[in-house]
This record gives C-alpha cells, structure tokens and sequence, in this order.
C-alpha cells in the first residue's frame, strides 16, 4: 500500500496545502501527481514540491490508485461526466473526495459505481502539517484506511468519524475555522491600523499575538483554554473591560450562530448537488 500512487485533481488551495504537507513530511514526490485545467497553478505546485503534474486528468486517473477530488462541489457532476466518458475502469480504485456537501451516494451516482470512497475534511493549515482532517470511510479495507489515515497524518491531526453526516460538524469545527480566526485577526490588524501603526507593524503585531496564543494553548493543554484567557484578565484591567465588551456584544452567541450557519450550508448543498 506504502507505494500507492495518489492523484490530486483540480490542485487548487486544498489539494496546494495537503501535497505541501505530505512532501515535506516524507511522501515520495514520485508517488504524487497534481492535475489542474490552469497551467500557472500546475508550473508552481511542480516549481514548490516537485511533484508530476499534468493537465489531463484522464491520465491521472489511469496512473493513480487513489484519487482525491479536489475542485469545487458545483463542479464535480462535469469531472465525474468526463471520468465515464473517457472509459476508463475505475471501479477498484479508491476515491477521496474533499468537498463539503457531497454525500458518499451522490458522489457513487455521479460516478456511476459504488466505488471505494473517503470523505475527508480537511483544513488549509496542513499546509504546513498543522491541520486537521475529519475522514469516513465506506467500503474501503482497513489496509487502504491506514494509508489514508498516513497522507492525512502528514498533514496535522486526524480523527475518524463514524457517522457521514459528523463530517458536516467537522466542516463547522477546523473546516472553515481558519477562517473564523483570519477575521478575528483581520479586526484586530485593522483596529491597529487606526490606532496609527503602519500596515507592516500591524501585520507583525496580530501574527504574532496569535501565534503566541495558539503555542501556549498548544503547550499547557493542563490548563483550560478558559483559565489561559482568565490568566490574561485582571480584575478591573483593560482585558476585563474589553472581554466584557466581546460577550456583551453576543461574541459566543455569534460563534455558535456562525457554526450552525456553516452546517446549515453544508446540508443545503447535500441537497442542491
Ligand atoms: N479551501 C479550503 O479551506 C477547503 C476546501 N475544501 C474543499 O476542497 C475543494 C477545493 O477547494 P479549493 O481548493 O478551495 O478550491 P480551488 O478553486 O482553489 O481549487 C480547485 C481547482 O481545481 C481547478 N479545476 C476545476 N475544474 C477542474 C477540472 N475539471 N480539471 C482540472 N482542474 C479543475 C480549478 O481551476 P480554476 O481556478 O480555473 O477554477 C481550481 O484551480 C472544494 O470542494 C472544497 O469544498 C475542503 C476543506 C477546506
Ligand atoms: O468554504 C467552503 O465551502 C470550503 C469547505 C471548508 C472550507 N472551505
């Protein structure tokens, strides 16, 4: 299984972080290929990671054993369409696909055969082997899951879920997630700026902060992540009266809304795709 050969079709952002991963965590650059309609996306995955590229995903498909779906949802019906069309037998393959809001059943249907097939959820930060990918699996063996569960491992933290739809709960969780925190930090850089730091002194002061506070969390895990914040807050102090001002204004409430929002939007997809 060690040697199996994995196609990345469509390597936009998704694909872009996950095979960045896996060749900096020792995957063979030879059992990777890369395919994308765009020639400049294709030159700098082969410039960055030296993996094969191609812009034929037909080829792809005949050369890899597992393929990873990577383009967007909306466009997944057409890749399938042209995976039958090329008459290519793939039905011993094994299949993952990134998408949120695709069940396993729609995506077989498309396809044409009850394939082999993984839903992962993975998140940009594999990228740099600190991600996290939610997998479920259906009809694959336990070989297959274990080689799987190593490309993802290279990439961050896994966690198997047991239930399809638990995958629309990890989208809600690290999925989108990073970028609940780029906005956090997107305020913050932004609210700097007004204050009068330059772009650059803003940039550098809200990275670092965060990357601060995501090290100590990282680091004490006996401390909660709710005494790591009251460890910050003074009695009577600026931090008091800014959290007071965040919960007053339903910051937790708007957490718990947004993640709702995100679920609510994978099912609907579940529904339109
Ligand atoms: N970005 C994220 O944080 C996450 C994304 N996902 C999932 O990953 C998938 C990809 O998302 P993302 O990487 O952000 O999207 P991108 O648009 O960045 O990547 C998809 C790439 O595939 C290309 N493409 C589209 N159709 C084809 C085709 N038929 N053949 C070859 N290449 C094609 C696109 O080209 P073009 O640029 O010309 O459109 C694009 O470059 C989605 O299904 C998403 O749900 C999952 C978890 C996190
Ligand atoms: O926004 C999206 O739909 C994708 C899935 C998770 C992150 N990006």
């Amino acid at each position: 299984m060690s040697q199996q050969t994995i196609a990345f079709i469509g390597t936009g952002n998704m694909s872009y972080a996950i095979i960045g991963g896996m060749v900096k965590n020792g995957f063979a650059k030879e059992q990777i290929i890369a395919t994308n309609r765009n020639q400049e996306k294709l030159a700098k995955v082969a410039a960055d990671f030296g993996v094969r590229t191609t812009a034929d995903n037909i080829e792809a498909l005949q050369q890899a054993d597992i393929i990873v779906l990577s383009v967007k949802p909306q466009m997944m019906a057409e890749l399938a369409q042209s995976f039958i069309a090329a008459g290519v037998d793939f039905s011993n393959k094994v299949f993952i696909s990134v998408a949120a809001g695709i069940t396993v059943k729609r995506l077989q249907e498309m396809l044409g055969h009850p394939v082999k097939m993984v839903r992962c959820m993975p998140n940009t930060p594999s990228l740099l082997g600190r991600g996290v990918s939610g997998l479920y699996a259906e009809g694959t063996s336990e070989e297959e899951n274990q080689f799987i569960e190593a490309v993802f491992n290279s990439t961050g933290l896994v966690v198997w879920v047991d239930k399809e739809e638990q995958i629309n709960d990890i989208i809600a969780v690290t999925g989108s997630s990073p970028a609940y925190f780029f906005l956090f930090m997107e305020a913050i850089e932004q609210k700097a700026i007004e204050l009068g730091f330059n772009a650059e002194q803003a940039r550098a002061l809200v990275q670092q902060t965060a990357l601060g506070a995501a090290e100590m969390a990282l680091s004490q895990t006996d401390i909660s992540i709710a005494q790591l914040r009251a460890n910050v807050t003074s009695k009577g102090g600026t931090t008091h009266a800014a959290v007071e001002h965040l919960k007053a204004n339903g910051l937790v409430e708007n957490v718990s809304g947004a993640m709702d929002a995100c679920i609510a939007r994978a099912q609907e997809m579940e529904q339109e795709i």
